[in-house]
Parts: structure tokens; sequence; C-alpha cells
């Protein structure tokens, strides 16, 4: 009785043939869900069992994909079976009952919305969206130049900068303090949507006043940008590298432009490993299927949710050689057939796919172009390295670390 009740046991007959972990009484695999390193544990999972696979969450069916051929197959040959957002009740409460961009599902009323986003964005990427993301990343290196090569965090640094454009792009200019602000509080109910449980959230009554969700995504691009100047700490050539293609190109007399991008082959590739090794949204946002359908031979019937597991896809072993080194040349001499850039989905594909990549791509060039054209990243003392394990909470996060930012000039003058 209590397994017919609870489907503690069983599985809906279509998902019956996906192979997944086995199932416990009432609750089934929920402790999965639990797992510190979930995307991490999902690619372990995937292992085991496919890089397709089931799981059971009370009388509820999660699938998981784990690869890019897969989540492509899903998202983007059978987009329409896919575009589905799950209902959550943390979801719920954040986009007003499903009122959102990136929460709500696909009814006529959100391709509506999407379409005019999409409109909106586009015109300001046609208008000044680049001289705002390029007058931060001017901004950032001052702040840069006043720390006067101590060790210093950049995380609120970075994330400031970010919440500085969406700001700009979306209410026009508004002064620094209002922008901490509104930053302070989206960082806030993030950190706390992402670590802790539904019963905690619900305690937290300011979530029902939570801002557009498109601000929620900005810490995403942080998140990258945290993770590249890590890596790219941690591998000196890394940067002299990029320094001198910066120099070469752009050199000292003007600021970088996104139109330089295609002269910055290096620059470009260190950008991509990056977001191959540290998918800022690693599970993306998860998927409903408003029909039945089928993958990879597989049945799924309709309002199944659906898990893209992007640091499985970007981890896979039978597509990327040694995925967890840091080696941008993979995605140059090493990928004549541009096989290396099909296989990066870090924002997605199909109907659903983030509607700021554009965005996220120009602030991660800008930035970095800005700040290692200008400085080197050092240690706090030398062999002081940071660790480059990030923790997961709901959007991959870096340890905290702190660095020095030396102008290229004092640097050489050491060096005398
Ligand atoms: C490096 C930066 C970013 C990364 C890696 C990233 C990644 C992602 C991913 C993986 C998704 C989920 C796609 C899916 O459902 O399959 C997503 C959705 C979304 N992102 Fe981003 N994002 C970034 C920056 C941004 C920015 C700057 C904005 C806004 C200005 C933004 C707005 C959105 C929106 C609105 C959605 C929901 C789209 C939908 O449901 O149709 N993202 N993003």
């Amino acid at each position: 009785l209590l397994t017919k009740r609870h489907g503690g046991f069983s599985f809906p007959k279509n998902l019956g043939r996906l192979p997944g972990p086995r199932a416990l009484p009432f609750v089934g695999n929920l402790l999965h869900l639990f797992h510190p390193d979930l995307p991490i544990h999902f690619h372990d999972l995937a292992r085991q069992y496919g890089s397709i696979f089931r799981l059971r969450l009370g009388s509820k069916d999660m699938v998981v994909l784990n690869s890019t051929d897969l989540i492509r197959e899903a998202l983007l040959r059978k987009w329409s079976d896919f575009a589905g957002r799950p209902h959550g009740f943390v979801a719920d409460l954040v986009s007003l009952g499903g009122k959102d961009l990136s929460l709500g599902n696909y009814t006529p009323t959100w391709r509506l919305q999407r379409k005019m986003a999409h409109v909106a964005f586009q015109r300001c990427l046609r208008g000044n969206m680049e001289q705002i993301v390029q007058s931060q990343a001017r901004q950032l290196c001052k702040a840069f130049h006043g720390y006067g090569g101590k060790p210093v965090d950049l995380a609120k640094d970075f994330s400031l900068q970010a919440c500085g454009v969406i700001c700009s792009v979306l209410f026009g200019p508004l002064d620094n303090f209002t922008i901490e602000k509104l930053h302070d509080c989206i960082y806030k109910i993030m950190e706390n949507w992402g670590a802790i449980s539904v019963q905690v959230v619900d305690a937290l009554p300011f979530l029902k006043v939570f801002p557009n969700a498109n601000l929620r995504h900005l810490l995403s691009c942080i998140k990258s940008r945290d993770a590249l100047v890590q890596h790219v700490m941690k591998k000196h050539q890394i940067q002299e590298r990029i320094h001198e293609e910066l120099m070469a190109v752009v050199g000292t007399s003007r600021d970088p432009t996104y139109s330089d991008r295609e002269h910055l082959p290096f620059l470009n590739a260190t950008i991509l490993e990056t977001l191959r090794l540290r998918p800022s949204a690693v599970l993306a946002l998860p998927h409903m299927t408003i029909r039945d359908t089928s993958l990879s031979g597989f049945s799924i019937p309709k309002g199944t949710t659906v898990i893209t597991n992007l640091y499985g896809a970007h981890h896979d072993e039978s597509k990327w050689h040694h995925p967890l080194e840091f080696r941008p040349e993979r995605f140059l001499e090493e990928d004549p057939s541009g096989e290396a850039q099909r296989q990066l989905i870090p924002f997605g594909c199909g109907a659903r796919v983030c509607l700021g990549e554009t965005l996220g791509r120009m602030e991660a060039f800008h930035v970095l172009a800005h700040t290692l054209r200008d400085f080197q990243i050092l240690p706090p003392s030398p062999g002081d390295l940071p660790d480059l394990r990030g923790f997961y909470r709901f959007i991959v996060h870096c340890k905290p670390f702190r660095v020095r930012l030396v102008p290229w000039a004092a640097v050489s003058e050491l060096a005398k």
C-alpha cells in the first residue's frame, strides 16, 4: 500500500527502462540531491549508470543528462518537448508564482515576454551596451591601481562591476550607493537560496519581494571571472601570453574593444577554457517535458524534470583530453575542426538558452582584457596559490582567495 501511495519502489512504466540508483521507500533517491558537490556527484553516477539516468524523488522522477550530445538532442533537436520549467516551492516564491523569464513555464505569455526581452537586449547591444561594459572595466582597473599592489580579495569588486553593468542596462545610470545596496541584497538571497533547504528559505520573508531574475544571473558571470583569475594566477605563462597578445593588438594608447577579440585568439581560448571548467550555472536551470517524448531511445513522459549537467558534459572523458586540466590550447591548435567549441555549452542551448549570453561573453572579455593588459596578477606571497576546488551552492563558487595586482610597468622595473 505504502509503495503504491508514495511510489517508493516502482517507476512509472515509461521511465522503467532508464537506469539509475536503487530508490529507498518513501524518499526514493532524494538523499542524492543533498550531496555537497552535486554536479560532480552526478558525473560520478553517470560513470556508473550511463550519461542518461533517472532519480526518483518521492512520487516524482527526475532525468539527468550528462553529455553534450544528449543535452543538444533534448534542447535543440527536440526543443519544444523540453522547453518547460518545473514548478517548485522556492522557485515559485522567487518568481512570484512563475511570472519570470528564467523560472516561468513555456506558455504563450512567457514566449511573448522572452521575445520582448530579447528585442530589448538586441537594441541595447546595438546601442551603448559596450560603452557601459567598457566604462565599468575602466573603473575597475582604476580601483585596482588604488590597491597599490597589496593582497586583496577581488570577489566583491567583480560582483559590483557586473551589478553596475546590469543596473545601467536595466535602469539607466544609478548612484554607487544604490548599486551596492541592490548588489548586497541579491547576493544574500542567492547565498540563502543556494545553501539551505526549502524550510530555511521559507523562513526568510523578504524572498517575497525578490527582484528580477536577470539580476540573479549576474552572479554567474562573476563566478566565471573569479575562477578565471584563479586559473590565470596559477599559470604565469598564460598571463604573459595574454598580455603580449594584448600589447601587440591593442597597446596602451587606447582601450580594448569587443571587435578586437577576433585578433586575440589566446585570450578568447582562455575565456572558453574557464567557461568549460567552471560553467558557473553548472546544472543550468531544470527543464520540464511538456509532452511525452523520448531521448536516446528512452521514453520520457510529460511533466518529467530534466537536469542538464553542464559540469558532466564539460568533463566527459570521451570528448575532452585530460578534462581536469586548464589548457586553453584545446580551443586553438588542438581543435582545427571546431569540435571543442561544439562540445562547449556553458549557456545551455535551444529555446531556453541564456538570454544574457552576449552580455556575459562581452563582460568576461572586457574585464579580462583591461585587467591583464594593465596588471600582472600575483599570489599574496610566492607559492601561496588559491585552492581551485569550488563549492556548489546552486552555482559554483570559488573559495575566498587574495591576489596582488601589480602594474606591468612595476613588474619590468622589478625585473631590472
Ligand atoms: C557568464 C555568464 C552567464 C552564464 C554562464 C549563464 C548561464 C546560463 C544558463 C546555463 C542558463 C540556463 C539555460 C537552460 O535553461 O538550459 C541561463 C539562463 C538564463 N540566463 Fe544566463 N548566464 C550568464 C549570464 C547572464 C546574464 C548577464 C543575464 C542577464 C542579463 C542572464 C540571463 C539569463 C536568463 C533570463 C535565463 C533564462 C532563460 C530562459 O529560461 O529562457 N544570464 N544562463
